[in-house]
């Protein structure tokens, strides 16, 4: 596995160039690379595993109180999400942005837009340091990947001005007699996925493979949940420390017409429980997305990110609420 340091910032430097092309070279030949965290940066994310511990460590009651109908942000009970049509057995706390019930889009009823229900301060003082710090990389990373793609520097971080960034706080059980999911097969909806890991493993990604069909997660008739559960080539991916795992969601893979894939990837359970940080690096809710060589084709990743987690949590009061409140019909109309 290939790991790169970040520069301090990113000007488009012939520097910054060869490091923009060598990261999009090392995602098509292996769909994944690292980027080593700065001293600051392993300080933040160890302090965000710890309140993690102490949040999974509470009883199922006391954690289930953390939900809301308005967002996905909140608690996920273990066999709760559902990949594929099968229970995923990993337990979460989903950090979406933090939207005050005043602001107009959640008086207007855009759905998914809500305040994070936080068990506690210092739950929420470290996820938010986490965010900002793992939002600067991610900021970084997309200027060095456009001077990769050799687009405008800022082409792709237009896109992430008041960006939907989320956070996955995960823990998974170790494995039982009856089960070793963790996770089923995917990809993740947005530009990065940036992810962080204890050492107990358990990660599997699935790299470019030439000649073979990839679907296009964002159509409905093309999901890639399930897409090669149980099909070779899957890598492991070693858990090392103070890095960050970085590859490419679904909109990188529409950006770019499938130069860069959206990576698959799947969790198998351990025989010691594990705890991660999964952070997605993504456009604003409002964006309409077009690709980079000018296609005539179009996503609006809030449109996206909600048919992706209705599908993810088919009973959760969330969704139930978006169907009832007919909240599907408003998010067609603001993507007109
Ligand atoms: O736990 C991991 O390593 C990955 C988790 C993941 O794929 C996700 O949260 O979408
Ligand atoms: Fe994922």
């Amino acid at each position: 596995m290939r790991t790169f340091e970040l520069p301090d910032s990113v000007s488009g430097t012939t520097v910054d160039r060869i490091l923009g092309r060598q990261l999009v070279r090392t995602w098509e030949t292996d769909g994944i690379f690292q980027v080593a965290a700065t001293a600051e940066q392993e300080r933040i994310t160890q302090e965000a595993l710890t309140e993690s511990r102490r949040f999974f460590g509470k009883s199922v009651p006391e954690k289930a109180k953390f939900v809301s109908d308005l967002t996905y942000s909140g608690y996920i009970a273990s066999g709760e999400e559902v990949t594929a049509g099968e229970a995923d057995f990993s337990e979460i706390f989903t950090v979406c942005p933090d939207v005050p019930l005043t602001d107009t889009r959640v008086t207007e009823g855009w759905p998914c837009h809500g305040p994070v229900p936080w068990p506690d301060d210092g739950y929420r003082t470290a996820m938010r340091a986490y965010l900002r710090e793992v939002g600067e990389a991610g900021e970084k990373l997309l200027r060095l990947v456009a001077l990769g793609l050799e687009v405008e520097i800022d082409r792709l971080t237009r896109l992430t001005r008041d960006g939907w960034h989320h956070l996955r706080v995960l823990r998974f059980p170790a494995r039982s007699a009856t089960t070793e999911r963790g996770i089923g097969a995917h990809t993740d909806y947005g530009l990065l996925v940036i992810a962080a890991q204890d050492d107990v493993g358990g990660l599997f990604i699935r790299p470019p493979v030439p000649g073979e069909p990839r679907r296009r997660n964002w159509l409905p008739e093309e999901s890639t949940a399930g897409m090669y559960q149980d099909d070779e080539p899957w890598h492991f991916v070693e858990p090392e420390p103070r890095v960050f795992t970085v590859f490419p969601g679904d909109i990188l893979q529409f950006l770019t017409g499938g130069r860069l894939l959206s990576t698959p990837h799947k969790v198998r359970l351990a025989t010691r429980e594990r705890y991660t940080l999964a952070y997605f690096h993504e456009p604003s809710f409002s964006t309409t997305v077009r690709p980079l060589d000018g296609r005539d084709d179009r996503i609006h990743y809030g449109t996206h990110f909600t048919n992706m987690f209705t599908r993810c949590y088919p009973d959760r009061v969330t969704t139930q609420r978006i169907h009832e409140e007919g909240r599907l019909d408003r998010l067609r109309a603001l993507s007109q």
